[in-house]
């Protein structure tokens, strides 16, 4: 069968190194018992080594060339093949408890990614695979890094991730203009951030799109002028010198406030 024609509107830039593939699927070693989603499969690069691995596996495929194409090539996925955007799917009507995600990720909608990924957080102990180098950097940035941000601290709040290795452009057909990363995102520990979180998120994305301002300056579309706090320490920094636990305390500052000043941030 002849092999599918990229597509560069569905990100489609297909993996050759096998020995990369195999790195990533292992990635998912230590669920051999969980459930495991692979998000566009392509041409099963990574499919191979994660049926070989004997996981528990489904896949979702936006693109109905592959899906034919993996259909033809891959016996073992018989059943096991959505084809769907998974941006649309209702992930709850596929798994009913726990389930991992990976995949080599179409760069375009990574973010949307991972913030669906967060909607169902409670299910999914680890998300694994490869995106853009620059969004990677940007997932496991640290306080006080120029990569830091909104999509790092509502990430880390219920995921540890790591930066796991760099993968060059050349190992992909046709070659992105970007180099990769492959990451890997593991549930910490938290059960409730202890604050109200949609709240939360207000406060992270608030001050980030101003993140060359002090608190004090980004927090007033959420507070207003006579906020009475204004001169604790916190308000001093900025949004990236903040740990997710600052954030939290943040949040929890800012919702006593609003209820005694008996108002709500617009959303
Ligand atoms: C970077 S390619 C990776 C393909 C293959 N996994 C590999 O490593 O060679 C991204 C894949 O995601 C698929 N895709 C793009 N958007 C999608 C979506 N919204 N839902 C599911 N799959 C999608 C593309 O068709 C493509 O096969």
């Amino acid at each position: 069968m002849r092999l599918v024609k990229p597509k560069k509107a569905l990100g489609q830039h297909f993996l050759k190194d096998l020995q990369i593939a195999r790195r990533i699927a292992d990635t998912l070693a230590e669920y051999k018992g969980t459930p495991v989603l692979e998000i566009g499969p392509g041409m099963g690069v990574l499919t191979q080594f994660l049926l070989e691995a004997e996981h528990d596996l489904k896949v979702v495929e936006l693109d109905q060339e592959s899906v034919a194409y993996l259909e033809q090539n891959f016996p073992d996925l018989k059943g096991r093949i959505i084809p769907a955007d998974f941006l649309k799917l209702d992930l709850s009507s596929l798994y009913k408890g726990p389930f991992c995600v990976i995949g080599n990720y179409p760069y375009n909608i990574s973010s949307q990614i991972f913030f669906k990924v967060l909607d169902y957080k409670d299910q999914i102990p680890c998300c694994s695979g490869m995106i853009q180098k620059e969004v990677a950097e940007r997932l496991a940035g640290k306080p006080g890094s120029k990569a830091y941000g909104i999509i790092s601290v509502l990430l880390q709040a219920w995921y540890d991730i790591e930066y796991l290795f760099t993968v060059s452009e050349s190992v992909f057909d046709p070659p992105p203009k970007v180099k990769s990363a492959v990451i890997k995102m593991t549930r910490n520990g938290r059960t409730a951030l202890g604050c109200d979180e949609k709240l939360f998120k207000t406060v992270v994305k608030t001050t980030f799109n101003q993140r060359r301002k002090t608190l004090r300056n980004s927090i007033k579309p959420i507070l207003g002028k006579e906020f009475p706090d204004y001169a604790l320490p916190v308000f001093d920094k900025r949004p990236e010198q903040l740990s997710v636990e600052q954030f939290i305390e943040l949040t929890l500052l800012v919702d006593n406030w609003l209820k005694t000043a008996g108002a709500r941030p617009e959303e």
